[in-house]
């Protein structure tokens, strides 16, 4: 099933709000629907968020009428500023936004069919660039799992956060699709449910044993079922190895830890930030208090109550064991290892 895709001159979201009880996508005709989807969960996931801005950008060119309106390369900077506002944490936004506006700054026949052309090019490039980096990073990381293996996963971050083959749960379909006999403790991840929603659903459908648990079981599963190994997403890796995640990594990192538990980040290098050296410099996004009053959609606590609700929090780098990217598996001292990763490309940032 697409998580992303284009047809004619629209943009199709599967919406994730839905899931698990209904699959239905939202057509997106304008930029600004884009955005909305993306401020609003339809679509999330870091990589996922990166390709469906990508496809914005690419939108607002077909939006674009020449009449009284801006110029077109105001639109597009409109666009683009508009598209980064929705999620400030995950960095994928950027780089995909970032590759957009290059790809139009690069474009010598201005005409605008030709313009529309080469926008929804480069969205369908950085789209399927995605998904072939992302079946590499899973062979890295599937060459982790031991042949039997407990491992803990977090969040969602299959197809569903990628619009590709998934980043942490890529590699639990890789090692299971390698005949490892691996058995995945799925936390349902408060407040809007990734885990009970998103992350059981794709296993369910792949057909990858798995165990649904609340947040607050964490402890009790390393004491009595025994983790081998854990593996998570991240939404920005900073030059030092600190990562920003989903609300409660931080406490799982922790956790992993006291229990001397390998602890692997798995994300593609658009999730890496050289531009910033600590994880206190990532922006964290706080998002609406009735996410925590409410369960689906029913107060579940004191009408107006105060609330505190950050989307993620930041690991240390010296609570992981290693970050997995297409590049290979990073071991630490992990900013010598990203440097390198960067530099063995020649990438500039
Ligand atoms: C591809 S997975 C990496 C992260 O994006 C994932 O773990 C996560 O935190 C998603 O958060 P979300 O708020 O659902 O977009």
């Amino acid at each position: 099933m697409e998580v992303v895709y284009w047809e004619g001159q629209r943009l199709f979201l599967l919406d994730q709000t839905k899931l698990p009880h209904q699959t239905t996508y939202v057509a997106c005709s304008r930029y600004q629907e884009v955005a909305e989807a993306i401020y609003s969960l339809k679509v999330r996931g870091a990589p996922a968020i990166g390709v469906a801005a990508a496809y914005g950008y690419a939108l607002a060119a077909f939006n674009y009428r020449a009449d009284p309106g801006l110029p077109l390369e105001q639109f597009l900077d409109q666009a683009e500023r508009e598209l980064l506002a929705t999620r400030p944490t995950a960095v994928n936004l950027r780089w995909a936004l970032e590759r957009m506006r290059d790809a139009y700054l690069n474009i010598q026949e201005k005409s605008l069919d030709n313009i529309r052309s080469v926008l929804l090019e480069a969205a369908l490039a950085i789209h399927n660039r995605e998904r072939k980096l992302e079946e590499k990073m899973a062979d890295f990381g599937a060459s982790l799992v031991p042949p039997e293996a407990n491992i803990l996963t977090y969040c969602n971050t299959g197809a569903l956060a990628t619009a590709g083959w998934g980043t942490a749960l890529g590699v639990i379909r890789a090692a299971h699709n390698q005949g490892k006999s691996i058995k995945t403790f799925v936390p349902e991840t408060r407040p809007v449910l990734q885990g009970a929603r998103l992350t059981a659903w794709e296993l369910h459908d792949a057909g990858i044993p798995f165990t649904l648990i609340t947040d607050n079981m964490l402890g009790y599963v390393f004491l009595h079922e025994g983790i081998d190994l854990v593996l998570v997403g991240a939404d920005r890796i900073v030059a030092n190895g600190d990562f920003a995640n989903k609300i409660g990594t931080y406490g799982l990192a922790v956790l992993a830890n006291y229990h001397n538990c390998p602890f692997y980040v798995v994300a593609p290098s658009s999730t890496i930030d050289l531009d910033l050296e600590e994880g206190k410099e990532i922006p964290i996004e706080m998002r609406d208090p009735r996410e925590v009053r409410e369960l689906g959609g029913q107060l579940v606590s004191v009408k107006n109550c105060a609330v505190l609700n950050p989307a993620f929090d930041v690991t240390p780098h010296h609570l992981v064991t290693a970050v997995i990217t297409e590049k290979g598996v990073l071991k630490p001292p992990l900013e010598k290892s990203i440097r390198r990763s960067f530099d063995e490309e020649g990438v500039q940032r």
